[in-house]
């Protein structure tokens, strides 16, 4: 398939690259400035001079506590843009599958959250990318799929697998929340999840295989205990390994209020598409490994 993808940088479009190029897809990745998400004229033209068979929408505003002072900006990124997107992929007739995040809920509730789980995210990056599904939903609510992922880091970009890892070199000790929970996932496979649903998309017009799915790594963890995976892989491969404090979330104030409990249900994802990412224990230890080497 030829498939446009929005972003040339970022975590998801570099492993959709990678995974997409080796499984014999063309990606066509579109970024600033032929695609601005902030300027709708050019989410159209960029998208149309590509004429892809299909559209994933992966670019986003991802800094977290920065859209608390930068809402506007966050809005027009997540909200507006994924509507401009999904307008585009309608007008060429095209499947999406668009990109959301688990900051969509509050996470109060005591159990993984399932697609139909009332949603309430706790700050402006969570609330601006809650209206791009609204907006991709009521644009192109039969042509889309929306993929909820999590916690996502790669070899590529900016993610927290990195961040530890850098940290890690300089301390002995580092503190980390251990009363958020989540799934820890690699975006490698997320980009085969996004293949997988793409080609399903692209291949049956089943209204059931649109709509909100759930798509993260197999397995939960805290923020403290993805650390400490990711220390322990680090130590396999040589690198630092700093012990772990493990701190409560009023121990680490932040502009922006992350939701304790964050788990993905993936059942559905599962049985509608055939799409399980593996866990991601093993999924980490692949990405360190290879951070290890380029490091070396
Ligand atoms: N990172 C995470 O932990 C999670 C991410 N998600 C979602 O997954 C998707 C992919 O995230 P990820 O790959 O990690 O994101 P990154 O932060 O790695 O990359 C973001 C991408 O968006 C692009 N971008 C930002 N603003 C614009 C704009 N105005 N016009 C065009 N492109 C723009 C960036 O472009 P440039 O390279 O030019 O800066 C970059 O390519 C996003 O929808 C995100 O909301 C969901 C859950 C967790
Ligand atoms: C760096 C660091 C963070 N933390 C805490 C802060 C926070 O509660 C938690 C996660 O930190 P980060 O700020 O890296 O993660 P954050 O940017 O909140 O990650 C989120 O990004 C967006 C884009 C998403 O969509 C989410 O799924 C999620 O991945 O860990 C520590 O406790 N110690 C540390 O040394
Ligand atoms: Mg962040």
């Amino acid at each position: 398939m030829r498939i446009a993808v929005t972003g040339t940088a970022g975590q998801v479009v570099t492993s959709l690259r990678e995974r997409g190029e080796a499984a014999g897809h063309e990606i066509i990745a579109l970024g600033r400035p032929e695609l601005d998400l902030t300027n709708p004229v050019s989410v159209t033209r960029a998208l149309a001079t590509a004429a892809p068979d299909a559209v994933v929408s992966a670019a986003a505003y991802t800094a977290v506590d920065k859209a608390e002072t930068e809402v506007d900006l966050a809005y027009a990124v997540n909200g507006a843009g994924a509507g401009a997107v999904a307008q585009a992929a309608k007008a060429l007739g095209v499947p999406l599958v668009h990109i959301s995040t688990d900051y969509v809920f509050d996470g109060t509730l005591d159990r993984p959250y399932v697609e139909t789980d009332p949603t309430g995210p706790t700050g402006v990056y969570g609330a601006s990318k809650l209206a791009g599904e609204e907006a991709v939903l009521a644009a192109y609510a039969e042509g889309g799929a929306i993929l909820r992922v999590a916690w996502v880091y790669s070899p590529f970009g900016g993610n927290f697998v990195k961040t530890m890892l850098r940290v890690g070199e300089s301390r002995d000790v580092v503190s980390v929340v251990a009363d958020q929970v989540g799934n820890p996932t690699s975006a490698l496979d997320i980009a085969d999840g996004i293949l997988a649903v793409a080609a399903n998309l692209a291949l049956d017009p089943d209204p059931t295989l649109r709509g909100v799915f759930h798509m993260t790594a197999a397995g939960e963890a805290s923020w403290a205990d993805f650390a400490q995976g990711i220390f322990a892989a680090s130590a396999a491969h040589g690198g630092a390994a700093p012990k772990v404090t493990r701190i409560a979330t009023a121990d680490y104030p932040t502009p922006a209020a992350r939701p304790a409990n964050s788990r993905l249900d993936c059942s559905r994802i599962a049985q509608v598409h055939g799409v399980a990412l593996p866990a991601w224990q093993g999924a980490l230890e692949t990405v360190v490994a290879r951070l290890r080497i380029a490091a070396a």
